[in-house]
């Protein structure tokens, strides 16, 4: 962290430099003095003592998550650091964050106003903008429906329950062929690389009715920048906290910058040509279904909630954006984990075997037949905590919890890692062990347990997406592991150490894949 700090100060002149350290002290020692009293009754937050001007940065180190972790072994469940400018909660332990985000869900259920928020979607993001609660309320109900009936809605073809099906499945027959191209002309594939467009391609399909080929150069520059997204949104950005950073010259914001553009230029083409051959007798798809809200003005019968056209087709860039790469992440780290640990590959086939059988493809309504495969999902979804920070919340007023006091517009990181390897809910939390979630005859997955694994977040900012994801996990995995042998290569490392981010990647490595017996003609 120090060194990504540095560079930054050494840009300043001596006299500027001086001028600004005087500053920022002076600013520092002045909210120490000011800073509020705490009403009877409650304590003041826990916390390690914060340095001048970077506060508790050069703690963080380059993996928050575990840093805080340990941290929560000396504060508890809930305590401050203070980064930069600003004091951050952080909250740990099952209880304490369902007590937080559901019980006093709308104390906590703002968003932080963070300097990289407001290139996002040009500030009017859902997810992450600090929109007032009824606004965000709005947007969200209305994104969750378009969601919901697009996903749900009957498929073209017969024999697939709903659209979202029709899409999976087609999506993972053009990835099969890809693997298989690829793996004839190189022998060895970038996982990542193919599942991230098979994945875009379904909410592509969703939101703006159209596939793009696998060697669409524009698609792919636009998916390949996911990765620069998400270690600007990582919880913990300096520019998010030192203002002072924000004026001077950063390489990775101005990608940042860069990439958010092209995103929204991406979308609003899109968006543009539905404007141009908009029917309302014909809705084709999420993008055709906002329009028409805005035309009807049919948000919400019962309220006045006054909001632009932009802000509600704007709906759709987020879908879009939070539809491929959190789930191209979680399949491609299902990849890599079925490579580690071969036995349980050859297990997952053989449930797949056994109760799908080889002469159909697997569908949705599978799910409740295959309690391995589901529970290797959420194994994955635990193991890898590959979202190891909900997006960052804010406190809505003056709160307490755990009889801590808590001012309003505090910001809030939920440290979901620390939940799914926390030793008092989970035995042998660092090893990767599917068979903890199925009952002790294997035919069931335990609930109980399943619940425990904390990756969508909880309470009123949960994922919308949430369904439409385990689903969609679920359903390509079924299908490539019926299908396909992922196997290591020779001489090509597996590296699975994770890259810090909002979502966090493994790195990009190269594996074999092989065609299945029946496959193979
Ligand atoms: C495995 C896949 C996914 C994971 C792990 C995931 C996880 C998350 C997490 C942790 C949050 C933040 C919760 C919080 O701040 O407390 C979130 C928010 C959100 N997700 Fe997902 N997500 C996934 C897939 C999706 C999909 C497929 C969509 C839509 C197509 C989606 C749309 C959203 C939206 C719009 C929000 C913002 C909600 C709000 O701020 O009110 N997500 N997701």
């Amino acid at each position: 962290m120090a060194l990504m700090i540095l560079p930054f100060i050494g840009a300043l002149s001596v006299s500027e430099g001086l001028i600004a350290l005087v500053t920022v002290c002076l600013v520092y020692l002045t909210l120490k003095h000011f800073r509020r009293e705490i009403p009877e009754g409650l304590r003041r937050l826990p916390g390690p003592t914060p340095l001048p001007i970077i506060g508790n940065f050069l703690e963080l180190g380059s993996k928050p998550y575990l840093s805080l972790t340990e941290m929560s072994k000396r504060f508890g469940d809930v305590f401050q650091i203070q980064l930069g400018m600003r004091p951050v909660v952080i909250l740990s332990g099952y209880e304490t964050v369902k007590q937080a985000l559901t019980k006093q869900g709308d104390d906590f259920a703002g968003r932080p106003d963070l300097y990289s928020f407001r290139f996002i979607n040009d500030g009017k993001s859902l997810a992450f903008s600090t929109d007032k609660a009824g606004v965000w309320r709005a947007r969200r109900k209305l994104a969750y429906s378009a969601l919901r009936s697009f996903s749900s809605l009957e498929g073209k073809l017969p024999e697939y329950s709903c659209v979202l099906e029709e899409h999976i499945c087609k999506e993972t027959e053009h990835l099969i062929k890809e693997l298989h191209n690829v793996m004839t002309a190189e022998g060895k594939f970038d996982p990542f690389r193919y599942i991230v467009v098979s994945v875009a391609n379904v909410i592509c399909g969703m939101c703006f009715g159209r596939r793009y080929d696998h060697h669409n150069q524009e698609l792919l520059s636009l998916v390949n920048l996911a990765e620069d997204f998400v270690q600007v949104t990582g919880s913990g950005n300096p520019a998010d906290f030192i203002p002072a950073l924000q004026f001077l010259p950063n390489k990775s914001m101005k990608k940042f910058v860069n990439l958010n553009n092209r995103f929204n230029n991406f979308v609003q083409k899109i968006v543009s040509e539905h404007y141009s051959t908009f029917d309302k007798d014909n809705i084709r798809d999420i993008t055709d279904s906002l329009i028409d809200h805005c035309e009807d003005r049919k948000l919400d019968e019962n309220s006045n909630i006054q909001m632009s056209d932009e802000k509600i087709v704007g709906i759709v860039n987020d879908l879009f954006g939070a539809g491929f790469d959190t789930i191209s992440t979680a399949l491609s780290w299902a990849v890599m984990y079925l490579v580690a640990y071969p036995e349980v590959e050859e297990r997952l086939y053989e449930e797949i075997k056994e109760k799908v059988g080889l002469d159909r493809t697997p569908v949705m309504s599978d799910r409740s037949n295959l309690p391995l495969l589901e529970s290797f999902i959420l194994e994955l979804f635990r193991h890898s905590s590959y979202l190891p920070f909900t997006i960052p919340h804010c406190s809505t007023k003056d709160t307490s919890l755990n009889g801590y006091f808590i001012p309003k517009d505090t910001c809030v990181f939920v440290n979901q890692w620390q939940i799914n390897h926390d030793p008092e809910l989970w035995k042998d939390p660092s090893m990767f062990i599917p068979d903890r979630f199925l009952s002790a005859d294997g035919t069931e997955v335990n609930k109980q347990e399943g619940e425990k694994v904390l990756i969508f977040g909880l309470g009123r900012r949960r994922c919308i997406g949430e369904v439409i994801a385990r689903n969609e996990v679920f359903l390509f995995l079924a299908i490539i592991i019926q299908k396909l042998h992922f196997y290591k290569l020779p001489g090509e490392p597996v590296d699975m150490t994770p890259e810090y981010g909002l979502t966090m990647k493994h790195k990009r490595c190269y594996l074999g894949v092989a065609m299945r017996a029946k496959d193979v003609q």
